[in-house]
């Protein structure tokens, strides 16, 4: 299948999901991160906020909170990503997308620390890790440019695919959780 309509397929699967479910499947996500040394090391977690039935990041960023770790989010400007720390939900506001995004009114310290674990969001993957996203490339693009992030990809489990076609400029995270499975290491 082309990525196109892997994006249609997840996304009405998503349409049948409710918002419940996905709080429910994404606190299992994060209780399997909670258990890798990925997390537990990491002195920063960069998150996405999730929008539109995403895994849920909530719980992983209130326990990194707890943890006395840093968290960064990241804005969209022109075609990149730019990570900011935040300290609170009040922090974020709705953005590009209307995906909640660090707000630029409240003077948020843009983040520089490739030793963060990075964690990636996707519409559809396969078991190789190939990821199909919106199709605007920003994590590609990201990742090409900060190579040292321990990366890990969160994902429901009618987002996984037979087969994500993959192109040269194409990133695999090194990890990809469901509420089910762990794959890669
Ligand atoms: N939560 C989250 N934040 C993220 C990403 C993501 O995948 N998830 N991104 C990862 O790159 C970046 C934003 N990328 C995006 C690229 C395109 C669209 C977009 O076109 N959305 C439309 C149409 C969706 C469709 O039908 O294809 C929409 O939501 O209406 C959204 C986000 C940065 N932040
Ligand atoms: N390292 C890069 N440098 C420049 N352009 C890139 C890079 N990586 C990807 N792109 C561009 O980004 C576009 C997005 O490709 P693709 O369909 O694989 O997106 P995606 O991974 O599904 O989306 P996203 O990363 O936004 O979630 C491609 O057209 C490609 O030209």
């Amino acid at each position: 299948m082309e990525k196109k309509d892997i994006r249609k397929q997840v996304f009405a699967q998503r349409a049948k999901t409710s918002e419940a479910f996905v709080q429910q499947q994404s606190s299992l996500i994060a209780g399997k991160i909670f258990a890798l040394p990925q997390f537990q090391d990491a002195s920063c977690i960069y998150v996405y906020m999730d929008y539109n039935k995403e895994a849920s990041t909530r719980p992983i960023i209130e326990e990194a909170w707890r943890l006395g770790k840093k968290v960064a989010a990241p804005k969209v400007f022109g075609e990149d990503m730019r990570y900011f720390y935040i300290h609170s939900y009040d922090d974020v506001a709705p953005g590009y997308f209307n995906i909640p995004e660090p707000d630029e009114t409240r003077n948020l310290k843009e983040a520089a620390d490739e030793t963060a674990l990075l964690l990636v969001p996707g519409v559809a993957f396969d078991k190789d890790r190939h990821r199909c996203g919106y199709g605007k490339g920003f994590y590609d693009r990201y990742l090409s440019r900060h190579t040292q992030h321990a990366t890990v990809a969160m994902a429901l489990d009618f987002q996984i695919v037979e087969a994500v076609p993959s192109d040269v400029y194409d990133i695999c995270p090194q990890m990809l959780i469901t509420p089910t499975m762990i794959y890669g290491k």
